[in-house]
């Protein structure tokens, strides 16, 4: 029953897997995720076939043993139609239901593994598929850890169900069910003797049981706090050592093994005084029922045979409720486990991906844009206004900038046009339309982005340049790469675009990795660009290839410049100046900086000092 155990190693405790109460609702939500089952309804049907055969030729078993053993004292055996059989046919017998309990188990293990993999890889698609199309806010509430754990041990704990679990209760409520009615078969006398014997027996153990449960969480509970010491320490391991505080950190995760150790005492005690309860109380149970048995067996009242049957039934019925207790801990969890999955299927996407209304002709986008009094705050922290009243026009093919201090709200203004939030108040218009209105997916086809950092996956550098564009060229690729002046170091490694860059790209110098951005940028040819410059500088040579590159991306498309270095931007029709959400100064470079007093002048002056 609590054989998951509250040991401190942490190698068999259960993952942070919450159980669930079983109740009819809790039942019927957790039955939902049934049907991802129904496309498998074919081979799911004959695996239940197959374990109600193999779980019926094995109840026969202990009918056949009880009947070999009489056939030893000397009994006769009969068939029902009168023929006597011999021990040798009886035994042939007994191997014919073993060869068909085998074949049966063979049977169910292999549609039932079919069913649970196939659902199970149905049900990870699924819930990948929701996670990317969910909204940026979700991920700013949800830890990218629960996210993970959804898509593993939730789901590793229903396949579970479907693969074992499942079968296990059947075959034991089946055992249950056979095994009562075998007995009573036997000898109604003893039967009811054993009824009268056991339930109390069970019910005594399914409450210790509950105990052990209770107990071996607290320990589960002790044990992650001390991993929380650890993680945090190790992952602030500078400050523990600045604040000579290893001494102090070493006492306090003692400390809090120390009471890992208490509850894990604790609760093993319950389980050492459950495990000799159950030798003694359900074994003992057993030995009575075989007093009783052999009491009326030697008054002549059951056969040996009978008798034999009788305590192997007995066993098996016992095994089996202690089966079920463990089962329902399983199906709780398993509940837990789909009920959570469940909930993330139920979150609203955003509105990406619809299809297109037959005949019209695919979007089209000039790249006028168009801020109107636009105000926002982050989900996350709805009191906060980050921006204030954001007006603003940019026509098709102009270059403008934001500039501003750290934190005045230059990012959020972009993120707003790729819609990654809803705005709080006022609108955002492209070629005059709201982008509310365009169906997101096209829309962000139309927007290129050079963030600050940029991400590579761990591909090669052909596959990340081709990011842009999934099904570009060779041609179409080398082609963006030379406009990106990123050829001349793709074509000095050895294995050329086939490089591999490394987990997020590390194996390139932060201007490669910018070039390879730029070159993804060109090869999906958006009629928006957004640059955002990177805060941390490159040495003069590598800036002037990542500028030249820039610049060419730039060519024929609005762009929006997030800007952090001001000699980059004096080019740009219009520069915008933000400070704490507002909008502060417009104008171009040589209006601002003459500006008496402007925040842009100051700033200029600032860098200008700094260098
Ligand atoms: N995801 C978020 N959730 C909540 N608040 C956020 C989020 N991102 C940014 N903010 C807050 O919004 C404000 C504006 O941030 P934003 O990133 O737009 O500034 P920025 O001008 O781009 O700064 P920087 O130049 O440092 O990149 C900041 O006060 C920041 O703390």
């Amino acid at each position: 029953m609590a054989r998951s155990g509250a040991n401190t190693s942490g190698t068999t405790l259960e993952p942070e897997v919450a159980k669930t109460k079983l109740t009819k609702e809790s039942f019927r939500q957790g039955l939902r995720i049934f049907r991802y089952v129904l496309p498998y309804r074919a081979k799911f049907s004959i695996g239940l076939l197959m374990l109600a055969l193999s779980s019926s030729t094995f109840m026969v078993f202990p009918w056949v043993i009880g009947k070999l053993v009489d056939a030893a004292n000397g009994k006769a055996i009969a068939l029902p139609n009168g023929t006597v059989v011999s021990i040798s046919q009886i035994a042939l017998g007994l191997f014919g239901v073993i060869l068909f309990q085998g074949i049966f188990s063979f049977g169910r293990i292999w549609f039932f593994t079919q069913v649970s993999e196939f659902t199970v890889r149905d049900i990870r698609q699924s819930l990948y598929a929701k996670f990317v199309s969910l909204p940026i806010p979700y991920f700013e509430k949800t830890r990218v850890g629960a996210i993970t754990s959804r898509i593993t041990s939730d789901v590793a704990q229903i396949q579970d169900t479907f693969s074992l679990t499942l079968a296990e209760l059947f075959r034991q409520v089946t055992t249950l069910i056979v095994g009562v009615v075998a007995i009573m078969v036997v000898s109604v006398k003893l039967s009811l003797f054993m009824l009268a014997t056991f339930p109390p027996i069970v019910l005594l153990a399914m409450f210790f049981g509950r105990k052990i449960r209770v107990l071996a969480k607290a320990t589960q509970d002790e044990l992650a706090k001390t991993n929380v010491i650890v993680e945090e320490t190790l992952q602030g391991i500078n400050t523990v050592k600045a604040f000579t505080n290893e001494q102090f950190e070493t006492r306090r995760y003692t400390a809090s093994l120390t009471n890992t150790v208490q509850a894990a005492l604790k609760s093993n005690m319950y389980r050492g005084a459950f495990v000799s309860f159950v030798i003694i109380g359900l074994f003992g149970g057993i030995i009575l029922v075989l007093w009783r048995a052999a009491s009326l067996a030697s008054l002549g009242q059951l056969s040996i045979g009978d008798l034999t049957s009788f305590a192997l039934y007995t066993i098996f019925i016992g095994a089996s409720v202690g089966g079920l207790g463990e089962l329902y801990g399983k199906v709780q969890s398993t509940l837990g486990a789909s009920e959570r999955i469940l909930e993330i299927l139920d979150e609203p996407s955003e509105p990406t991906h619809r299809p297109r209304v037959a005949g019209t002709a695919p979007l089209q986008v000039r790249g006028d844009i168009e801020y109107r009094n636009v105000a926002f705050s982050y989900p996350t922290r709805p009191d906060l206004p980050v921006l204030k009243n954001i007006d603003f026009d940019i026509q098709s093919g102009e270059k403008i900038a934001l500039v501003g201090p750290s934190g005045a709200g230059k990012s959020t203004i972009v993120q707003l046009l790729m819609q990654f939030y809803e705005l709080s108040g006022g609108k955002i218009l492209i070629d005059g339309r709201d982008i509310q209105l365009f169906d997101l997916t096209e829309l962000r086809r139309h927007i290129g982005i050079v963030p600050q950092e940029t991400l590579l996956f761990g591909g090669s550098i052909r596959e990340n340049i081709a990011y842009g564009k999934t099904d570009a060229t060779d041609a179409e690729i080398t082609l963006a790469a030379r406009k990106a002046n990123a050829w001349q170091f793709i074509s000095s490694f050895p294995e050329g675009l086939d490089t591999l860059v490394g987990e997020r790209g590390v194996k390139l110098s932060g201007g490669q990795r910018q070039r390879v951005a730029i070159a993804r940028a060109i090869l999906k040819n958006p009629a928006i660009l957004i640059l955002d410059e990177a805060t941390s500088a490159l040495d003069s040579e590598s800036e002037k290839l990542v500028q030249e590159a820039m610049d060419e991306l730039m060519q024929n498309r609005t762009s929006i410049i997030i800007a952090h270095r001001l000699s980059t931007i004096r080019k740009v029709d219009k520069i915008l100046v933000i400070d704490g959400g507002q909008i502060v100064e417009q104008g171009t470079h040589d209006e601002l900086s003459n500006a008496e007093n402007g925040l842009y002048a100051n700033l200029l002056k600032l860098q200008f000092e700094l260098r």
